[in-house]
């Protein structure tokens, strides 16, 4: 069944034929500036919050709420008073407000604006910028309404006897990847703690039977988890987690959940859950983002009379204003290594010197996962040398997370990242939505994104929660096309002031100059990568970096320029002749034809550059005709390189008679791939498929 099928109407919802302009939107217009809260400075020794951070003063919203909707209650803007009514319980306040717990005062905009109409049971859409609180504005609420329904027996909770049953289950929050998914319950937990509300959560890469087993002995109110997972063990009778009396159901980053990726998912999860014309359900849906492609399958899935809650205005980019957001044209994509160390050293050096600088603590983006490894390989290499141990950046962590890791170490990196006062995360898009990794002062995003939700999400892992942070975009000239057409308009200032960006790393440079100390130390740190490595890395960006440049031949040559001189190798990775036709570089100079076997033997071609979010090696983008076919050359998400605009490979579910296949059909793929293990998708009518959470590490594309 089609999303947009299983609308249904709650008895309380009146049929409107458009979605009502929300007052935030009203809010949003006739009160431009969000006033810090006057107790601001005693919060601020704990939680240093930047004044930006939208709130509502209390005077202000109170005059514009009356002023536009006399019959409305007025907006709560403190955390402590919500007790006003028992609105929400002292329990949750507690655990709110309390120092020794999550020790927050005033409510954000989103939360302010959100809580009361969640609490009365409607449909949301709620878009705020990122870092705004979001996690917050739904789960109180949320954890409110369960402990509200009269059904809701929490005083059994901790008798083993009279355990809480799985029936039980009142809420159910999907989240796009697993780490996004821990993040949620680890808040929840925060806030339902010593109410008796359970919060449990199944996410793919996890013991599927160490996780039903703990649901089953400690009941469950409130069950978050990724897509694939949640619709695995819903669907299966044999887990005996079902959930009859679920009555809300939440999408955090609610646009990614709507994209062809994950919407057949989320659909037969809906699908799964009770009938809502018999028990009514409250559907809420939060982003940062929300591209009008999506609004239809939005509005399909609310109720008529859902409440949108915009806190970004129409006219406005979502990104944080006192983010400066920077554009560093690199002259070869090998430069753009060279350029990371130097924005890290430049900064570190001006904080030993004395400048009042928080420690580096950044994220750099990569469009594929093999790209990721190579990059954190190369640095950590750079990181054993003495000379980096006893400098300025000696104290670095250097860490990789990526949708190939194993759980286990996809959680390490997080946690330790988490935890890190300074240090670099190499990541993938598994961490582009919604992580919260406290004080990261910069995002580096190297090349152009997929598309400008990604764009956006990216840069929202710096600046939370009102704090400050920069945000660089490296990218080759000859991307500039792309950019400007995928990306729109953006704040974006060219910075030059990284020398080794522009620097020609075909010439040698000498360590008695700073570019040179730079360059010198990537290329060694590269020279120590293992080749298999960087012929996976250059076979990851081949579709990505096609897929960016003005044209293919400019992006071949940088390709094969950054192979030969960043990387050091001496012969270019052949690609099969069926593999340049698809791609269609069969015409193009420098294109290395082989038969593939040279890369099978060293590893090169296994799972050519996934990238790399909990969705890529599914495939299917989201929209435009960006998007990457689920068969074919490339492993799914691969940015559209391949796609043909429109023959996008669709999975299922919303797609217009996809050709799944992309370029590749069936046994096209076997030319690429490495034995037969490319298969779990590959075939669907012969074979299950398995959810996109669960099959990460070990079954994505291959060719
Ligand atoms: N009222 C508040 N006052 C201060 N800090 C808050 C408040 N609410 C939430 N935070 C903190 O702000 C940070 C960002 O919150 P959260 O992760 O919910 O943002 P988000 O809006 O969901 O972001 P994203 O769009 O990236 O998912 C978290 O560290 C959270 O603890």
């Amino acid at each position: 069944m089609m999303l947009g099928t299983v609308r249904r109407f709650g008895v309380s919802h009146a049929l409107r034929a458009t979605a009502p302009r929300s007052i935030s939107a009203r809010l949003a217009t006739q009160l431009p500036k969000w006033q810090a809260p006057s107790t601001l400075s005693s919060l601020a020794a704990t939680r240093s919050l930047h004044s930006s951070f939208p709130r509502l003063s209390a005077a202000t919203a109170e005059a514009i709420i009356e002023e536009t909707e006399p019959s409305k209650p007025a907006l709560i803007t403190e955390f402590s008073d919500l007790a006003t009514d028992n609105l929400i319980h002292s329990k949750i306040i507690k655990n709110i407000i309390q120092p020794d717990r999550m020790n927050l005062k005033t409510m954000t905009e989103v939360q302010s604006l959100t809580l009361n109409e969640i609490v009365k049971g409607d449909d949301i859409l709620a878009q705020a910028k990122t870092g705004t609180g979001k996690t917050l504005a739904f789960l109180v609420p949320t954890l409110q309404n369960i402990l509200n329904d009269p059904s809701v027996d929490v005083s059994k909770v901790g008798r083993r006897s009279a355990r809480t049953a799985p029936s039980e289950i009142r809420a159910l929050i999907i989240s796009p990847t697993r780490e996004l998914a821990e993040q949620i319950a680890v808040e929840a937990k925060k806030v339902a703690f010593g109410t008796g509300l359970i919060v449990q959560t199944a996410v793919g890469g996890t013991q599927k039977r160490a996780g039903l087993a703990k649901i089953q002995q400690e009941g469950c109110h409130l069950l978050i988890g990724t897509p694939g997972r949640l619709k695995d063990i819903l669907s299966d009778p044999w887990t005996g987690v079902s959930a009859p009396k679920l009555n809300t159901l939440i999408l955090d980053e609610a646009d990614r959940l709507l994209d062809q990726g994950f919407a057949p998912d989320v659909e037969e999860i809906q699908s799964l859950l009770p009938d809502p014309t018999k028990v009514d359900r409250q559907t809420l849906m939060f982003s940062a983002t929300v591209p009008r492609e999506v609004m239809q399958m939005v509005r399909q899935t609310l109720k008529p009379d859902f409440k949108h809650v915009n806190t970004v205005r129409e006219d406005e980019v979502p990104t944080h204003h006192r983010v400066p957001q920077k554009l560093v044209y690199t002259r070869g994509l090998e430069n753009s290594l060279p350029a990371l160390l130097e924005l890290a050293q430049n900064w570190q050096t001006r904080r030993a010197n004395g400048e009042e600088l928080r420690p580096f603590k950044a994220i750099a983006y990569f469009n594929s996962t093999a790209e990721t490894k190579v990059s954190a390989d190369a640095f950590n290499n750079i990181a054993r040398t003495s000379e980096f141990r006893q400098s300025a950046m000696g104290n670095m962590r250097l860490l990789e997370i990526n949708s190939r890791l194993t759980q286990a170490l996809r959680t390490r990196s997080a946690d330790n990242f988490r935890k890190a006062r300074e240090g670099i995360l190499f990541s993938s898009d598994v961490t582009a939505r919604g992580m919260d990794f406290p004080d990261v002062t910069h995002v580096v995003q190297i090349g152009i994104p997929r598309d400008r939700e990604t764009y956006i999400h990216r840069l929202g892992r710096t600046a939370r929660a009102g704090k400050e942070g920069e945000g660089w975009l490296f990218m080759h000239r000859a991307e500039s096309d792309v950019y400007r057409k995928r990306l729109g308009r953006l704040p974006l200032t060219l910075d030059t002031s990284l020398e080794s960006a522009d620097a020609d790393l075909s010439q040698t440079f000498s360590n008695d100059t700073s570019v040179g100390k730079v360059v010198n130390k990537v290329t060694e740190g590269l020279a120590q990568c293992d080749g298999a490595t960087k012929v996976k890395a250059y076979m990851g960006q081949l579709g990505t970096t096609t897929g960016n440049f003005n044209s293919k031949r400019e992006a071949i040559q940088a390709l094969n320029q950054m192979f030969t001189v960043g990387y050091n190798m001496q012969s270019l990775p052949e690609l099969s002749p069926r593999l340049m036709q698809q791609m269609g570089l069969n015409r193009i100079d420098g294109v290395s034809m082989g038969d593939g076997s040279r890369q099978r033997r060293e590893g090169g071609f296994s799972r050519g550059g996934d990238r790399g979010d909990d969705r890529g090696s599914r495939g299917g983008f989201s929209r435009g005709g960006d998007r990457g076919e689920r068969g074919g050359f490339s492993r799914g998400g691969d940015r559209g390189s391949f796609s043909r605009g429109g023959d996008r490979g669709e999975r299922s579910g919303f797609s217009r008679g996809g050709d799944r296949g992309g370029f590749s059909r069936g046994g096209d793929r076997g030319s690429f791939t490495r034995g037969g293990d490319r298969g779990d998708r590959g075939d669907r009518s012969s074979r299950p498929r398995r959810s996109f959470d669960e099959s990460f590490g070990d079954d994505s594309f291959r060719f």
